[in-house]
């Protein structure tokens, strides 16, 4: 595997390589990441990695600086896992001055749901995407992205932004992967504390019980996801939201498409100081 930090050395490593497909994490890597190279490994001729945690995103009172770096670790990880290159620009080599120009999404899609409890979440999402692909693609003639349904509302704002854009880039979506408990892999799970852990699949499960409940019990959603919210919150856990959506515009359904129409029941919540998010498609 080829390290590179640079933009520069990042091109010259994919000269004459092919088509890249590409996977950028924030590190800290675990089961879910490498079933992304995996998965990228059928869409590119020469895999790309990236591992950048991206300030942009994090509001000041985030975990920024206590964001698990865990370099060695995620590097032997991407070796076995037989990545060709890996990019991991420090903050001076992705952003020699102030980033002034950003990607600001379409609030519709960016201000609910996460974006309303991480205000800004997604401009900074999309602008460091954005620079991401620029450094891997503009050489390239485009490529492959691969990004986890586990951040549902992120894979569908990127895929807006791709199509938006016309960028040269098909983004592969891959299902999330999970403990044996249901707990989705994240890399916030270090957080958890022994007992936090215990009741850590709680979220899971609120998620697929308010699913079944909304395909077969009559009455208001509203309810519906005020009960799952109070059943977590039973559990030890602080939910922002437990909420049931449109799969192709997270807006809420109307009442009478509950039976039938493709949804998805999206959640985030809090246990401890450790803030997870997870979703169902159903
Ligand atoms: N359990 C998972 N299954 C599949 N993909 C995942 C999983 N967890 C993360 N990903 C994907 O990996 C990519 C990089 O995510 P990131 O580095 O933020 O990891 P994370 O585990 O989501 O971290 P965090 O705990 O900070 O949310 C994203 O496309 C994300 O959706
Ligand atoms: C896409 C991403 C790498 C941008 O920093 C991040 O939001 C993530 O890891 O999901
Ligand atoms: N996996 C999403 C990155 C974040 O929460 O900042």
């Amino acid at each position: 595997m080829q390290i590179t930090h640079t933009i520069a050395e990042l091109r010259q490593a994919l000269a004459q390589r092919g088509r890249p497909a590409f996977v950028p994490t924030m590190g800290n890597l675990h089961a879910g990441h490498i079933s992304l190279l995996h998965e990228a490994k059928r869409h590119g001729a020469v895999t790309v990695a990236s591992i950048f945690v991206n300030r942009l995103q994090f509001l000041p009172t985030e975990d920024f600086d206590s964001y698990p770096r865990t370099w060695d670790n995620d590097c032997a990880q991407l070796r076995a896992a037989g990545c060709d290159i890996l990019f991991a620009p420090r903050e001076k080599d992705l952003y020699p001055e102030p980033q002034l120009f950003k990607v600001q999404p379409d609030p519709a899609l960016a201000d609910i749901l996460e974006g309303e409890f991480r205000p800004g979440f997604f401009t900074g999402v999309c602008t460091v995407v954005m620079k991401l692909f620029s450094c891997v693609f503009a050489s390239t003639g485009g490529g492959a992205a691969i990004f986890g349904w586990k951040d549902y509302q992120q894979l569908m704002v990127i895929q807006r932004m791709v199509a938006q854009f016309a960028l040269p880039i098909e983004i592969i979506g891959v299902p999330t992967a999970r403990a044996d408990d249901g707990l989705a892999l994240s890399s916030r799970n270090g957080y958890l504390s022994a007992a936090e852990r215990q009741q850590a699949m709680a979220l899971s499960q609120a998620l697929q019980a308010l699913a079944a409940a909304a395909r077969s019990a009559p009455g208001s959603l509203a309810d519906l996801e005020a009960t799952a919210m109070q059943a977590l919150r039973a559990q030890g856990w602080e939910p922002d939201y437990l909420s049931v959506r449109q799969r192709h515009n997270l807006l809420p359904p109307a009442m009478g498409e509950l039976a039938l129409a493709p949804l998805v029941v999206l959640g985030a919540a809090r246990l401890g100081s450790t803030r997870l998010i997870d979703n169902l498609e159903f």
